[in-house]
């Protein structure tokens, strides 16, 4: 039988329903939640993902603001301008495009946020607190995942998630989330070997690697569920994800597409993170 598919979009439009009542509700006390998102340079794709955010924040009621710098903005300027961010009151929550130019450190720039603002879930503390299980703003497309694989009921607590990918903003966090959830958790990467052997193994199969399609059928096992991150354009410009969902479709048991799948969920995590932001802030007055 082939797979379920699971369709962020969806999920997303009913989560960002719901957080526009919770807005709603907040600013008739007087609770305005505001995100500033940074986008450095004129990659398109960014653009598009920020376009994205500054929709789903329209759509929900939060204040959001776009600051554009250009591509040779320094590290310096980028570090004084969010100082000037953590110092405003106003603005919960504080997110810098990535990936920066050359010139800026991307890790310099992260620890600068300040952990309160910090949204994107990328900073020290929150990965620190995520790993210890405490309360904190978790990073945006793993907090997704978790929740596409919850609205589906599936079962993680002793199943074998396999990861393929390591970045510090997928990869390795989404892996910590599904081992906080009890999953027995795999890690693949360019240098692993007999890579099919491990991910047949994985009743959970996270693809982070940003290679058009690489993933087909024959890694996959027998109704493992199969989650795509991968965002590829192809050189006819379709879009496609890391997995050859066509391939994949007939052994997974429940499958996300590309597009439509993971990119609109990360999306809505921010608008939930920035939520969370400025309920903190307040409570804290
Ligand atoms: N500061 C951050 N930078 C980046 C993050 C992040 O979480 N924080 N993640 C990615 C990009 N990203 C969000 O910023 C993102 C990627 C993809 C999508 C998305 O909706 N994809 C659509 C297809 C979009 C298209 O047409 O190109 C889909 O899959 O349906 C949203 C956000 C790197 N940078």
């Amino acid at each position: 039988m082939a797979a379920e598919v699971i369709y962020g979009d969806q999920l997303a439009l009913s989560l960002r329903e719901e957080m526009k009542e919770e807005v709603t509700l907040l600013k008739e006390q007087g609770i305005i939640p505001k995100l500033v998102v940074v986008l450095i340079g004129d990659d398109p794709a960014s653009k598009s993902y920020v376009s994205g955010k500054q929709k789903a924040a329209d759509f929900i009621g939060i204040d959001s603001e776009l600051i554009t710098l250009d591509d040779t903005t320094s590290e310096q300027a980028l570090l004084e301008l969010i100082e000037q961010l953590n110092n405003d009151s106003r603005v919960n929550g504080i997110l810098v495009q990535l990936p920066l130019p050359d010139q800026i450190n991307e890790q310099a720039i992260i620890e600068a946020i300040d952990p309160e603002k910090d949204v994107d879930g990328f900073h020290p503390i929150s990965i620190g607190r995520m790993l210890t299980q405490q309360e904190t703003f978790l990073p945006c497309t793993p907090y997704g995942i978790l929740t596409m694989l919850q609205s589906k009921n599936i079962e993680i607590a002793g199943k074998h998630a396999v990861i393929i990918g390591r970045s510090n903003i997928v990869g390795k966090p989404v892996g910590q989330l599904l081992l906080n959830e009890h999953a027995t958790v795999s890690y693949c990467h360019s240098r692993t070997k007999n890579l099919k052997e491990i991910t047949q193994q994985g009743d959970i199969l996270i693809v982070a690697v940003g290679r058009e399609e690489m993933i087909d059928a024959s890694y996959i096992k027998p109704e493992a569920v199969v989650i795509d991150v991968g965002v590829n354009r192809t050189k006819e410009g379709k879009l496609t994800g890391d997995v050859d969902f066509e391939s994949a479709k007939t052994v997974a048991s429940y499958i996300t597409p590309v597009p439509k799948g993971v990119g609109p969920m990360t999306i809505t995590m921010l608008m939930k993170n920035t939520i969370k932001a400025a309920k903190n802030h307040n409570t804290k007055k």
